[in-house]
């Protein structure tokens, strides 16, 4: 571990610790190194040998491409073997990373891109700013045709610097590379940055993010202790030893090398005690509540969990730019059914935060209130047909009984209609979830036409309070305690009690070990988590009876 930086009279006051939210329980510390700030392009340099500028102009691009591929590799390697927080269950995420780098370092050498920025080279400019016009000149491309290609035109920022980077001979912007574990720090990863997390990272803190941001799901997929919103953290020097609590928020500066081993030892036997704990998930007095998982692909998978609650279809073909067939479906679906009892899949919940290429749909002015989730099906129905044909395929090959669910769904009609659907098809179970205002209202009318809810609390909060999930600066209206929103949750329950069908919530609260009694005293029949929170839930809940979780839900309600 470095020795930590010399104090810099700037930086804030090292006695105090910084506060942010903390999104991914876990503990963890050690030196902090933020991200690189990309580039600034110095003023234009006179070129007297054009040839040589072309020539810098296609050496950093194979040197960027060439990293990328690095980094690739790197995180391929790491999807053979997982760390120790992921427990073996960063597979899934490194493989996805990897992917996604080797996407970018096709970019990198998309021979288009190379001929452009050569022959602004050839034609007087110098290296860095070749690269910058080339890039800029792609990206408005990129940008012009809409859809999910303008919304990929942010990876190209992410390339053009650390192009520039490589031309200017600047320490490398993105992820740092020390080859010492380390606590990132950054003002907000990017999609590329968020994909191409190493081993070697401890703990994340951003200044910026929402509760329910990217940043934070992936984190507690993978398990790593994080906090968002952290006013200050960039101003603290590279190499301060931090301790970062992604519980409480709290990121304590300045630690010895003492204090850091306590707090990483305090985490490891932390986990390990709710490692420790097993079994279905109930009260103190015996209350049933089934703790599910939500998964992203088989690779999250744990042995022992009761089911899951949650599979998010849209995680496995984020970066697809051509449609998944109706056989690449089946496999995919078959692999998680094979491996577990009972698995409630959602359909495709495509657009906002969750771009997906091959659906090629149009850039829209207010894309959370767009076309996305259900809604697709309005502009592309074939898609649909074609993923609940494959789920009703996979299911009749592995003898699972899969449920199956349809995000954003906002009217009883919406809802029959995709009952509909599914049923054609044989699909035992068929349910909704959850994710706008307008459906809880109409929970009870809703559970006429479906077998169960699931209760999105990432978006219903987001749409309930106008609020987008990943903005740190509203993350007070995004915390699942407003009584609006608890009120809204409560409705859907008392819907199911009557109807005598389960409702469950699979949006981040379920898997925080203090709402999670509180979402039991509403009446929800089922939590479904990331796989690292369900210890924690489990043990909570065991310690509480019943009549106790309802005390708290009508308390916070109140
Ligand atoms: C579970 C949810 O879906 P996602 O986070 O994938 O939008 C939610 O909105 O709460
Ligand atoms: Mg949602």
């Amino acid at each position: 571990m470095p020795e930590p930086s010399a104090p810099d009279p700037s930086a804030p006051d090292p006695s105090g610790p910084l506060t942010g939210l903390g999104v991914s329980r876990g503990r963890a510390a050690g030196p902090l190194i933020r991200m690189a700030a990309p580039p600034t392009l110095p003023p234009p340099r006179p070129v007297t040998d054009p040839a040589a500028e072309a020539a810098a102009v296609a050496s950093a691009l194979t040197a960027l491409a060439a990293d990328l591929t690095r980094r690739a590799a790197s995180a391929g390697h790491t999807a053979g073997h997982a760390n120790g927080h992921a427990d073996g269950h960063a597979d899934g995420a490194a493989a996805e990373a990897a992917e996604i780098l080797e996407a970018l370092a096709m970019i990198a050498e998309d021979p288009m891109l190379l001929e452009d920025a050569e022959s602004r080279a050839r034609d007087g400019m110098d290296a860095a700013h070749a690269l910058d016009a080339a890039f800029t000149q792609h990206r408005e491309a990129l940008a012009a045709l809409g859809g999910y290609l303008a919304e990929r035109a942010a990876d190209l920022d992410d390339l053009r610097h650390r192009a520039v980077a490589f031309a200017l001979g600047l320490p490398m912007p993105g992820l740092p590379a020390p080859g010492h574990p380390y606590v990132l720090v950054a003002e907000d990863l990017s999609p590329a940055d968020t994909a191409g997390l190493g081993p070697d990272v401890l703990a994340l803190v951003t200044e910026r993010g929402g509760p329910t941001s990217h940043t934070a799901i992936l984190a507690r997929g993978r398990g790593l202790p994080a906090v968002v919103a952290c006013a200050g953290i960039m101003d603290v020097p590279d190499g301060t030893v931090v301790g970062v609590d992604g519980g409480t928020g709290e990121v304590a500066v300045g630690l010895t090398e003492e204090q850091a081993a306590e707090v990483q030892e305090g985490d490891r036997a932390e986990r390990a005690r709710l490692a420790a704990g097993s079994g279905p998930g109930r009260t103190k007095d015996g209350h049933p509540v089934k703790l599910l998982l939500n998964i992203g692909s088989a690779q999250d998978l744990r042995p022992d969990a009761e089911g899951v609650g949650l599979f998010r279809t849209e995680f496995l073909f984020l970066d697809r730019t051509t449609a998944p067939s109706f056989e690449e479906q089946v496999a995919a679906y078959a692999e998680v059914f094979a491996q577990t009892e009972s698995v409630i899949v959602r359909t495709l919940d495509a657009g906002t935060d969750k771009p997906l290429p091959f659906l090629g749909l149009p850039a829209e002015p207010n894309p959370a209130l767009g076309v996305r989730g259900l809604r697709v099906d309005r502009l592309l129905p074939d898609v649909l047909d074609t993923q609940l044909d494959a789920i009703a395929e996979a299911a009749r090959k592995t003898g699972a009984e899969a449920w199956v669910m349809a995000p954003m769904v906002t009217t009883v009609a919406e809802a029959a209609g995709f009952v509909r659907r599914a049923r054609a098809r044989g699909i035992a179970r068929v349910g909704a979830m959850v994710e706008v205002p307008a459906a809880a209202l109409r929970a009870g009318r809703l559970l006429r036409e479906v077998d169960f809810l699931s209760i999105g609390t990432n978006d219903l909060a987001q749409y309930t309070f106008a609020a987008d999930r990943q903005h740190s600066a509203l993350a007070d209206l995004l915390d699942p305690r407003q009584p609006a929103l608890l009120q809204l949750i409560a409705m859907c329950a008392e819907a199911g009690q009557e109807a005598g069908k389960p409702v469950g919530v699979c949006g981040e609260a379920a898997g925080d070990p203090l709402l999670a009694p509180l979402l039991v005293g509403l009446g929800v029949t089922s939590l479904s988590m990331a796989p690292v929170c369900v210890p924690a839930v489990r043990e909570t809940l065991a310690g509480l009876t019943l009549a106790e979780c309802r005390d708290r839900a009508v308390a916070a309600l109140s």
